[in-house]
This record gives structure tokens, C-alpha cells and sequence, in this order.
């Protein structure tokens, strides 16, 4: 990057004004916020001690940071850190998590400027992003009105037909089943949001989709870029920092606007012509800004796939549910749900396992605060460990193993048992908008998959069964599974013939 920098930094005195008024707010923000001072005897948040004016940037991990703050946690559920001077809490408890972001969430339920993002990438209308402000509050409004518990009924059909159509494809090419997942989240997407039927293989919506994902993994949470931690920097152009990013900033700016502006008109010329299919939000909300989370429900989607071929048993006694209820004459529908106790377990493990965001979305607080005597100043940024809150050796024994059994009581579900989606989807007033439509389309595909599909291990030349590497990867916000070789096959033929004759009714 230092070297892309001197190849294109020119000599300007007007840059070199800004950079220096950007290097003094820098300093001041940096001694006023480490001199900050506690009042009557508070303490801050321990954690460990970090460097004057610098704080514990050289602490702070690379990559994989739940876990490091896992590992810190050993001391403190509770973790105050200062970076340059921006006060961070993380939470490392499903207590503390509870306490602070739902049970407070007037006071924090914002999020950290990510003016990288916003200002350069684009993302400036999209909620996930957006500062508190009245713009967030309607478009939350907005959004709630059309993926409330009680609207998702009215989607169940479209996300029916959709995991019938991704299972139908499954059935004739399933080495593709990575690309098809891909298809599928998006094709939810944009039939729900716009009432747009993606096309028969690729589609240009979908594709954008899946394009803006790739470049957001690059770019990350709060605070993964100095400009987030000193918007002052942001006078400066894009180009000051590298080529590459640059770049990078326009491609995503651009796709960012086409996933605005395509699908939403195309999506109003298909109401006009009378060719959408209903119901879609644009139909409920003809004026409402979209969003586009569908990558997250595919990592979801993949994560099933993994688990049920490295755990066999699990698969089994998923299949064996769904046989005991339908006889292997019908396909599952939501109305089978509650009678499939077994899946549900199933699911919430798929959740918890490994959690998609296990750093979920930054919050910031926007008062001084205390917690349990530990002052907390207004502007701090928040993170909730859901990886930590998920795999807690006391609520979740052996957590790194994927047992569904953790969850049932017998033949039931437990009662009180710890519901992964109650974290996984993030806290508070800024919860996941799409929760209730996300935890519809993970749970159909998983059930449908498991009705009529074999999962296994493929088989190496040696005629032993090759495991894949359960390690993933952690881009700055997301986990991401490593790609890995399946075998999918129908159970039967009839299932075959059921799932075909559910397509053409
Ligand atoms: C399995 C799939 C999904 C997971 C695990 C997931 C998870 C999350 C998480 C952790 C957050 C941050 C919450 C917080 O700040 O505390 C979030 C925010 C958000 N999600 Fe999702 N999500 C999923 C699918 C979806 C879908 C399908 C949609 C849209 C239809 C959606 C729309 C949003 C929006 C709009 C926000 C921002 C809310 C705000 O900032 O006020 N999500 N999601």
C-alpha cells in the first residue's frame, strides 16, 4: 500500500493542509480521549494495558479477533480497549450482551461512522450502516412492516417454490451445490423484495449480489480502516490511500448503486406490465429502500450442507423425523414444523455452531454509561462476542462438536433451551430486520434437503472418506467455510418423483 501511495502522490499543498489538520484532530482526539477521565472512583473496563497515545493497537488480533477475545475473556467477560484513542468494549457474555444492548438499547443502538463505506463504497443508503438519525428510524419502520413475524406467512409460499426449484437443480447437477445455494439465497432476494423471477441460470441481479458480498468481506467491520477511526481522514481523495483501494472503492460504489437502482425499476416495470409475482416488499412498500443480506442465509445454507456430511448420525436422525411424519409420501411444508422437533434442534446447532457474524455488527453508545461499576463513555464502540455467548463451555458442553441432542428433552424439544437465533441475529433496537424471513428460508432448505437427499463424505482413491477442513476462514466480519468436496444423492427415486410432480403443480 506505501508503495502504491508514493507512486501516485503528487506534491499538493492544499493535501498536504488537510493531512496536517487530519494529523493534529488525530493527536487532540487521542490525548482527550486516553486522558478521558473516570469519575467517583469508576474503573474502566479492564483489559489488558496497552501503549501511551497508541493504546492497544498492538494488541489487537489480526485476524480471528473473537477468538482472542475468547481467550481473554478467561479473565474478563467484560473487555475495555483503547485504539489511537477510540474507546472499544467487548462483550464477551451472553449477560453482558443482554444487559448493555438489549436492556439499554436507547443508549446504544447506534453505529460507529464507517465512513470508508458510506462515503466512498456506497452504503450510504443501506440501514445496516447508517447512524442514528431519522432516515434509520423509518427505514427500520419500513422494513418492519413488511418482515414482521406476522407478514412472513405471506412469503412462504415463494420461499416454498424456491427451495423446491434450488432442490429440483440439486437433484440434476449437485456438484454444483455451492453455486446453486448462491442462486437460491438470491433468488429469495429478489422475488421477496421486488416480486422479480431471477432467470434460468444466471442473473445479473444475483450475480451483483454475490459481487458486493466479496467486496464487503475485503473491507470488513468498525473500525478495520484508519479512515473509521478518524473521519477527519476522509477529506483526503481515496487515492491517498493505494490504487488498489481506490479501485476497489469505485467498483464497490458502483455495484452498490446498480443493486440500488436495477432491480428496483425493473422490479416497478414488472408491477406495471402486471408480470411481478406477488407478494413482494416493492408491492407493500412501492417507496421503500431494499436491502440486499442474502449472503449471509447462504453461509447458513452451506454450513448444513458441511454439517450433515460430517455429522452422519445428526443427518439421520433428521430423516428419520421427517420419514416418521410423512412417510416419505409428501414433502415437507412450514406447516409440518412444529412436528419436527429433531430439525428444529438441528437448526438451532447450525446456528450456534459457527455463528456467520461472530462479531455481529458493531453498535456504538451514544451516553456515558456504567456497567457492574465500570464507566463506559458515550462514543464507545461496542462488540458482542455471539461467538463467545454461543460456544460458553457451561451452556454449550464440548461447544466446538455439532450435537442437535443438546437442545431435546427425549423426543421434544427442551423447553428453556438457549436459541441460538436469539444472538446470532444481533441485539436490540438494531436486530436483524430480516430475522424472522431469514430463519423461514435457512429452515426450509435444511428440511427439504434433508427430506430428499443423501449427504456424505466423498470417497479418496484409497477407498477412505475424505474429511474436509473444518477450519474457516474470517474475513473482517464474516466466517466462511473452506471449499470442500460432497457427494449429494437422491434417497430415492419416488422422492425424485414427488419433489418433480410438487414443481409443476
Ligand atoms: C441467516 C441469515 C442472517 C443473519 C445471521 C443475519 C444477521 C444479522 C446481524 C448479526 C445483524 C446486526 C445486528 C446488530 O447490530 O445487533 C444484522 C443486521 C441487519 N440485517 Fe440481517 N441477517 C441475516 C439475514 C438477513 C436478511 C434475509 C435480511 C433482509 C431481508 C437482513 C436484513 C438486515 C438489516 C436491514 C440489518 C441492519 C439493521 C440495523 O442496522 O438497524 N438480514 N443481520
Amino acid at each position: 500500500m506505501l508503495w502504491d501511495l508514493y507512486r501516485t502522490f503528487e506534491f499538493d499543498p492544499f493535501l498536504f493542509l488537510i493531512g496536517a489538520a487530519g494529523c493534529i484532530l488525530l493527536l487532540s482526539k487521542i490525548h482527550f480521549s486516553t486522558k478521558g477521565g473516570l469519575r467517583n472512583g469508576l474503573r474502566k473496563p479492564p483489559g489488558p494495558k496497552g501503549w501511551p497515545l497508541i493504546g492497544n493497537l498492538l494488541d489487537m488480533p489480526k485476524s480471528h479477533q473473537y477468538l482472542t477475545y475468547m481467550e481473554w475473556r478467561k479473565k474478563y467477560d467484560v473487555i475495555g480497549v483503547n485504539v489511537c484513542g477510540q474507546p472499544i468494549v467487548i462483550l464477551n457474555s451472553r449477560q453482558a450482551a443482554h444487559d448493555l444492548l438489549v436492556k439499554r438499547s436507547a443508549i446504544y443502538s447506534n453505529r460507529p461512522q464507517m465512513e470508508v463505506l458510506n462515503k466512498w463504497g456506497g452504503w450510504d443508503w443501506t440501514l445496516a450502516f447508517m447512524q442514528g438519525s431519522e432516515e434509520m428510524h423509518r427505514q427500520r419502520r419500513l422494513l418492519n412492516q413488511c418482515l414482521n413475524k406476522g407478514m412472513i406467512a405471506r412469503y412462504h409460499t415463494t420461499i416454498q417454490n424456491e427451495a423446491l426449484d434450488f432442490c429440483s437443480r440439486l437433484m440434476k447437477s449437485p456438484e454444483r451445490y455451492e453455486e446453486l445455494i448462491d442462486r437460491m439465497s438470491g433468488a429469495n432476494i429478489m422475488s421477496i423484495s421486488y416480486g422479480h423471477q431471477v432467470g434460468e441460470e444466471t442473473d445479473e441481479n444475483v450475480e451483483r449480489i454475490h459481487a458486493v458480498f466479496v467486496q464487503l468481506i475485503k473491507l470488513g467491520n468498525a473500525g478495520s480502516h484508519i479512515v473509521d477511526m478518524f473521519p477527519a481522514l476522509s477529506a483526503l481523495p481515496s487515492w491517498f490511500f493505494g490504487s488498489n483501494f481506490a479501485k476497489t472503492m469505485e467498483c464497490l460504489a458502483s455495484l452498490m448503486d446498480k443493486s440500488l437502482t436495477v432491480p428496483y425499476f425493473q422490479g416497478l416495470r414488472e408491477i406495471d406490465l402486471g408480470t411481478a409475482k406477488t407478494p413482494s416488499m416493492l408491492h407493500t412498500l412501492i417507496e421503500a429502500y431494499k436491502q440486499d443480506d442474502g449472503s449471509v442465509a447462504h453461509e447458513r445454507s452451506i454450513q448444513s450442507v458441511l454439517t450433515m456430511m460430517v455429522y452422519p448420525e445428526a443427518q439421520r436422525k433428521a430423516q428419520a423425523e421427517i420419514d416418521g411424519l410423512l412417510k416419505g409420501e409428501r414433502l415437507p411444508t412450514f406447516e409440518h414444523r412444529k412436528s419436527l422437533p429433531y430439525v428444529e434442534a438441528t437448526m438451532n446447532e447450525v446456528l450456534r455452531w459457527k455463528p456467520t457474524l461472530p462479531l455481529g455488527l458493531a453498535h456504538q453508545s451514544t451516553e456515558d454509561d456504567v456497567y457492574n461499576g465500570m464507566f463506559i463513555p458515550a462514543g464507545t464502540t461496542i462488540f458482542p462476542n455471539t461467538w463467545a455467548c454461543l460456544h460458553e463451555e457451561a451452556d454449550f458442553p464440548d461447544p466446538g462438536a455439532f450435537k442437535p441432542e443438546r437442545y431435546m428433552d427425549g423426543a421434544k424439544f427442551k423447553e428453556g433451551s438457549i436459541l441460538a437465533k436469539d444472538f446470532v441475529f444481533g441485539y436490540g433496537r438494531r436486530a436483524c430486520s430480516g430475522k424472522h424471513l431469514a430463519d423461514a428460508i435457512v429452515w426450509m432448505n435444511i428440511t427439504l434437503v434433508l427430506a430428499i437427499f443423501d449427504i456424505s463424505l466423498p470417497v479418496g482413491k484409497s477407498g477412505s472418506p475424505i474429511m474436509p477442513d473444518l477450519n474457516h476462514k474470517y474475513g473482517a466480519t464474516t466466517i466462511h467455510h473452506k471449499p470442500f468436496q460432497c457427494n449429494i444423492s437422491l434417497r430415492s427415486e419416488s422422492l425424485g418423483e414427488l419433489l418433480r410432480a410438487s414443481l409443476n403443480t
